[in-house]
């Protein structure tokens, strides 16, 4: 069977270009197991193209010299990322985020943990599993336990933290943590952002409002953190129905289970480095199984 090729949409070609609009077939042929893509060198340009079990790309009519660039195996793998957690409560999020870069489901290591309450659930998790546990704010009552925001940016440089994911976090970031980790800081909110969110509505609080609300669908979002409380840009949501009798402990808990999908999710994506910022900032994840689909 001919094998007819369709370009991949991820290929700019210059508008003027000759590869834009013709087409042709190509004599069929299987790549080598090791060979990874295929460049054409045209007249015009020289295009590095991918062919793939899934992806295409379109065959012109012009005289191509084919390079098969091939996979000696030193192709990079993005480098293993280390997050810091920060939590106020149980830390099922982070329990579950945990578990994801134990089982090879994330590209990463949780080197710290960070808390406002050192005996909280979280906390002893960490401890139970070697990880470092920092006290932040300052207790009001223990001030001599707690970092400031100063030292605790020194602190997260310092262990070369990658990404900060908020999980159940109940203080403010301070603007000194914002700028110093741009786009490297997440937070899961248990309701679909921008609605329910901002001071004051936290834990249970938010699903109570959704529930008075009447709204007939809720759900967990991921999103950037920036100085505000849940007005950074969102990168997921997942959508759980409200059903008409739930109270707020039944409609928590089954947003919880989809926090834990989906919170794994983008942390694998993050950390294999498939977020792109869209050209007016909303950011993108780029599916693993077909590099040309964002979501
Ligand atoms: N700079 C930012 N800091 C934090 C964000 C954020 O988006 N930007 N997200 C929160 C998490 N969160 C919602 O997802 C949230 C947590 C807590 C509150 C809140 O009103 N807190 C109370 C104090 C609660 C307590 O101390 O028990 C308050 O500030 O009065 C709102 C939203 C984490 N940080
Ligand atoms: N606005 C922040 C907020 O309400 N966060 C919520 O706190 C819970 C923490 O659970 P966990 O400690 O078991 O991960 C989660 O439902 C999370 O979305």
């Amino acid at each position: 069977m001919e094998s007819r090729v369709l370009f991949s949409s991820q290929f700019n070609f210059p508008v003027n270009s000759p590869l834009k609009n013709r087409e042709t077939s190509i004599a069929p042929f299987t790549l080598p197991r090791n060979v990874l893509s295929l460049s054409f060198r045209s007249s015009a340009d020289r295009f590095a193209v991918r062919i793939g079990p899934r992806s295409f790309v379109k065959a012109v009519s012009f005289a191509p010299k084919i390079v098969a660039e091939v996979d000696d195996g030193s192709r990079d793998e993005p480098r293993r990322k280390k997050l810091a957690v920060f939590v106020s409560g149980g830390g099922s999020n982070f329990r579950k985020i945990h578990e994801g870069c134990s089982d090879g489901s994330v590209n990463g290591d949780v080197v710290l943990l960070v808390t406002n309450n050192k005996d909280c659930g979280g906390a002893e998790y960490a401890r139970s599993n070697g990880i470092p546990v920092l006290v932040f704010p300052k207790a009001k009552r223990e001030p001599s336990d707690g970092l400031s925001p100063s030292e605790l940016v020194d602190v997260l440089r310092k262990y070369g933290v990658d990404f900060v994911l908020l999980a159940g976090y109940l203080k403010l970031i301070p603007v000194e943590l914002v700028q110093a980790f741009p786009k490297r800081i997440l937070n899961i909110h248990p309701a679909l952002l921008p609605a329910f969110g901002g001071k004051g509505l936290y834990g249970i609080r938010v699903h109570k409002a959704v529930l008075e609300s009447g709204a007939r669908y809720s759900g967990p979002t991921i999103h950037f953190v920036d100085e505000e409380y849940d007005t950074g840009r969102i990168l997921a949501q997942s959508a759980v129905r409200v059903i008409a009798n739930d109270t707020p402990e039944e409609l928590a808990k089954r947003v919880l289970h989809e926090e834990h999908k989906l919170y794994v999710e983008v942390v694998a994506a993050i950390c294999e480095e498939r977020i792109k910022w869209r050209e007016d900032g909303v950011p993108l994840i780029q599916s693993k199984e077909n590099p040309d689909e964002y979501y």
